[in-house]
């Protein structure tokens, strides 16, 4: 498994927006896309490309277009579609599935509530959005989801993670073509599985809570 802990002056002063406790949503939301885009470039640069033959109004040229089959992201739901059209934006011809998922806030384990995506993901690429990596249990299993259904090339774009999810992460994922761009890697887990310092909680904080 790869890892990419982004470092970029950028995207520091924008996570240290996010993580203010005074940040209201709509900002949080805004931020939340732009840090996505950000992070796009590092996660997409072994996208799959093939030649094309263009003419410019200069001369005939070989440039280059995004492979078929598209991309696939998958946003881990609720909080995984506020990155959504930060990435969406950067490739409009990905196609999108969605995987729900709940953490158990007693046992810390995720639970899957809803799962739309193709059943064939061999020779797909795919890019899973969430921004919290914690302890990791979310990311892994919507991984290994994906694992299962043929798919051999998965990024994972998370805004922050703990270093706890990401050992965790490493462990379950060892040989296997999986890669993961971090905005950041903070310090640990609190007594209730959140990151510290972090942001607090993701979803709540994009969407309100329920
Ligand atoms: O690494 P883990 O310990 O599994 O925790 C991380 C998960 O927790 C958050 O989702 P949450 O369960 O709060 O759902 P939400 O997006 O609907 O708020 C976050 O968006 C991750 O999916
Ligand atoms: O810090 C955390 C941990 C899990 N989920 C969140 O949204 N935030
Ligand atoms: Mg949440």
């Amino acid at each position: 498994m790869r890892v990419h802990v982004a470092d970029h002056p950028l995207i520091t002063h924008k996570l240290t927006v996010l993580r203010d406790k005074n940040t209201a949503a709509p900002t949080f939301r805004a931020l939340t896309e732009e840090l996505m885009t950000l992070l796009a470039y590092e996660a997409t640069r072994s996208v799959r490309v093939e030649a094309v033959d263009i003419e410019t109004p200069v001369t005939k040229t070989t440039g280059v277009a995004i492979s078929s089959p598209k991309p696939l992201v998958v946003p881990i739901l609720r909080a995984g579609l506020g990155m959504l059209e930060g990435m969406v934006k950067l490739i409009p011809t990905a196609e999108v599935g969605f995987l729900g998922m709940v953490r158990n806030e007693e046992t810390l384990k995720p639970d899957t509530y809803a799962e739309r995506l193709p059943d064939d993901l061999s020779n797909r690429q795919c890019f899973v959005l969430d921004p919290m990596l914690a302890t990791g249990g979310s990311l892994i299993a919507a991984i290994q989801y994906l694992l299962d259904r043929g798919a051999t090339d998965v990024t994972a774009v998370c805004i922050l993670g703990a270093p706890e999810g990401l050992a965790a992460l490493e462990k379950a994922m060892e040989g296997r073509d999986v890669t993961i761009v971090l905005g950041a890697l903070d310090e640990r887990l609190n007594e209730h599985g959140y990151i510290v310092p972090g942001l607090g909680d993701a979803g709540d904080r994009l969407y309100g809570l329920v």
